[in-house]
């Protein structure tokens, strides 16, 4: 069952209008990209889709269910979120510890716990981690700390906040052969991001927003080609693909291999 925004709009107690009248619908296993530039409503939608916020207007459902009507805590089930900054969602105090966390709170029998953390170990690279604190690891590693801490749950969802942020090349192939992982499990990803070179390689679907509403939502080829739409969401496209339009070889070539095969 997918994830169905319809004209969601959110409001600020302090009446700063953050998101209006959004109407998105992602399916399962689907992967989506979330661009745009500060303050254009990205992550109160993202939030909307979890259940940390309710829509102040209109209606956001997960599985068929109406978030309004359901726990935070409910949904959270259903669609996991993972924090840009791994210091605010980190509390414990070794890495086995965070990853058992929720199946403690679940009160899954000893062998779920185990093959659960074993795989979101995995999946995360994280094993050879295990009895350390996560405050005396490097900051990427703590990154996928607090990955392996939501994936370790059984949502169909997870959204990744900036997951980029601070990792290196390494880190990166890390991140993309987990999100395939994902993929493959049919798990959805969302991400929100201001790297457009990751949104490129690793996305099909994007959603660009701008002045607090979706301004496009296509295929990533489609909205990074559409000068317009990159104008208003003050989008800079991957470099190779800049330099595919400058050259005149193409204006919908976005990743390194699309740009080798014009090049005889
Ligand atoms: N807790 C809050 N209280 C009041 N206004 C807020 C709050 N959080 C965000 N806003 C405002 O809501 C609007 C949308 O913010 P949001 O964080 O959703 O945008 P964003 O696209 O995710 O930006 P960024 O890329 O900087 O994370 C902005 O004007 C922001 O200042």
């Amino acid at each position: 069952m997918p994830i169905q925004l319809s004209d969601a709009s959110f409001t600020y107690p302090n009446g700063t209008p953050a998101v209006e009248n959004v109407n998105l619908t992602i399916g399962d296993g689907e992967r989506v990209a979330i661009v745009g530039q500060n303050g254009a409503g990205k992550t109160t939608t993202v939030k909307m889709m979890n259940g940390l916020l309710r829509p102040t207007s209109g209606t956001v459902s997960v599985d068929g269910e109406l978030t309004a009507d359901r726990s935070a805590a409910d949904i959270a089930k259903s669609v996991g979120y993972v924090f840009q900054n791994p210091d605010d969602q980190i509390f414990g105090s070794d890495v086995q510890g965070e990853l058992e966390y929720m199946p403690k709170y679940y009160r899954w029998d000893a062998v779920k716990r185990t093959e659960r953390v074993k795989r979101a170990a995995m999946m995360t690279g994280i094993g050879h981690f295990m009895q350390l604190n996560p405050n005396d690891l490097p900051f990427a590693i703590k990154k996928f700390v607090a990955i392996g801490a939501i994936l370790v749950g059984e949502c169909r969802y997870v959204i990744l906040d900036e997951p980029t942020a601070g990792l290196d090349g390494r880190g990166l192939k890390l991140l993309n052969r987990m999100i395939d992982q994902l993929g493959a499990d049919g798990i959805g990803v969302i991400t929100i991001t201001h790297d457009m070179r990751f949104v490129a390689d690793t996305f099909d679907r994007v959603v660009a927003m701008a002045h607090r509403t979706v301004i496009a939502d296509g295929d990533v080829h489609d909205v990074f080609a559409d000068d317009s739409v990159m104008r208003e969401a003050k989008l800079k496209r991957p470099e190779v693909s800049q330099l595919a339009r400058d050259l005149g070889l193409s204006d919908t070539a976005l990743r390194l291999g699309d740009v080798a095969a014009l090049v005889p």
